[in-house]
């Protein structure tokens, strides 16, 4: 996707160093596109936890580089022992997200059966660029069979507008390119369908009003900011045709994590029948858990985060305290939206009902 005019992923090895990974701090968009290196696993957990990098296929993809790096640094005889270490390390990192484990799985099974050091880091590195590779190709195919939805709307009213609303940012900063709730939204408008997109802001990070707006800005998308609370009036007033999100974890039964407010969009598309779809690449399915609620670890994050507000003042980036200082705040970073609200689940096979059954005709090979 599109920066300053340039295409760029958001994350990538330099041309020149294959031990030197860079990404950009999100957490100063739309500021500023800032590049930050990471040279071991401990900088790319730190890139996790603090949320430099963030989203699931992100956070999925640095987890990989992590676990290779840890590879390059290790100096000592037990190589596996050390690799074990990372991983639970990298894997604490955040919890919520199932890309993470998924990516760290995926690289211990490239891994399998080698004892020789410089073999598992040629092994590592190869297994991080295919899952960056692949996550680019997830997420295109996604945006194909999502535009279908896009355009089987814009048919049952031509020439007007489709009105998108969306949560979080689930779009190429949450990925590598594209992203997977953008995806359709960017294929649709370059196939030249007017789409508006309304862009929840995210209290507390912010993620829709700094990274949202700023890619759909950059991308040339029209779009309004809107507050959190917005969604529900704005669909009572028919001004929403349908809702696209991303998710961190999809259990096998379809229920679906996301950023903290996607359920309360859920009701709201659901009470007022707007559809309400989820996009995600099967990297994002939990097999393994059925039930969203009682099963899916929900992230609490820091009280600051709801207590303060942070963004650019006159002195550059700053935090601005809006409670009373001792007010006890609570941070939870997601919740699920059970199957049952779900119209769809886009991912890179198709659109499919948000069940078991849905899931596993899609994904055959993970049938009971
Ligand atoms: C394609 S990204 C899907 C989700 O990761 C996204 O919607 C989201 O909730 C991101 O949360 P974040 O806390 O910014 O990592």
């Amino acid at each position: 996707m599109i920066i300053k005019g340039e295409h760029k992923r958001t994350i990538w090895v330099d041309k020149n160093n294959s031990q030197l990974i860079q990404t950009f701090d999100q957490r100063l968009f739309p500021h500023e596109v800032k590049i930050v290196d990471i040279t071991t696993s401990a900088e790319a957990g730190v890139a996790i936890k603090d949320m430099i990098v963030r989203g699931a296929p992100l956070i999925g993809a640095m987890a990989a580089y992590g676990i290779y790096l840890a590879a390059v640094e290790y100096k000592g005889d037990d190589v596996l022992a050390y690799l074990n270490e990372r991983k639970d390390y990298l894997n604490e990192t955040r919890p919520t997200a199932i890309n993470l484990a998924w990516a760290l799985n995926e690289q211990f099974k490239n891994i399998d059966g080698l004892t020789d050091q410089s073999e598992m880091i040629a092994a590592l590195f190869k297994g991080a660029n295919k899952i960056v590779e692949d996550d680019v190709e997830t997420c295109r195919m996604i945006g194909e069979h999502g535009l279908q939805i896009i355009e089987e709307i814009a048919a049952s009213k031509p020439g007007e507008t489709i009105n998108i609303l969306t949560h979080c940012n689930a779009g190429w900063l949450a990925c590598i390119d594209w992203g997977t709730a953008t995806s359709p939204i960017y294929q649709a408008h370059q196939k030249g369908i007017k789409v508006h997109v309304w862009v929840d802001e995210t209290r507390p990070r912010s993620q829709g009003a700094n990274l949202t707006s700023f890619e759909l800005n950059e991308q040339g998308v029209p779009h309004t900011l809107i507050t959190d609370n917005t969604g529900g009036h704005l669909m009572q007033h028919h001004m929403v045709d349908m809702v696209i999100v991303g998710t961190d974890r999809t259990t096998r039964s379809g229920d679906v994590a996301n950023k903290i407010g996607t359920y309360l969009k859920a009701l709201a598309a659901n009470d007022n029948h707007v559809p309400f779809y989820v996009a995600l690449p099967s990297s994002t399915i939990d097999w393994e858990i059925n039930d969203g609620v009682k099963e899916i670890p929900i992230e609490m994050r820091s009280e600051d985060e709801v207590k303060y507000v942070y963004g650019k003042g006159k002195n550059g980036m700053e935090s601005v305290l809006i409670c009373p200082k001792t007010t006890p705040a609570a941070n939870y970073g997601f919740d699920v939206t059970p199957a049952r609200l779900v119209t769809g689940l886009i991912t890179e096979r198709g659109i499919c009902e948000a069940s078991e059954e849905g899931l596993t005709n899609q994904f055959p090979e993970q049938k009971r």
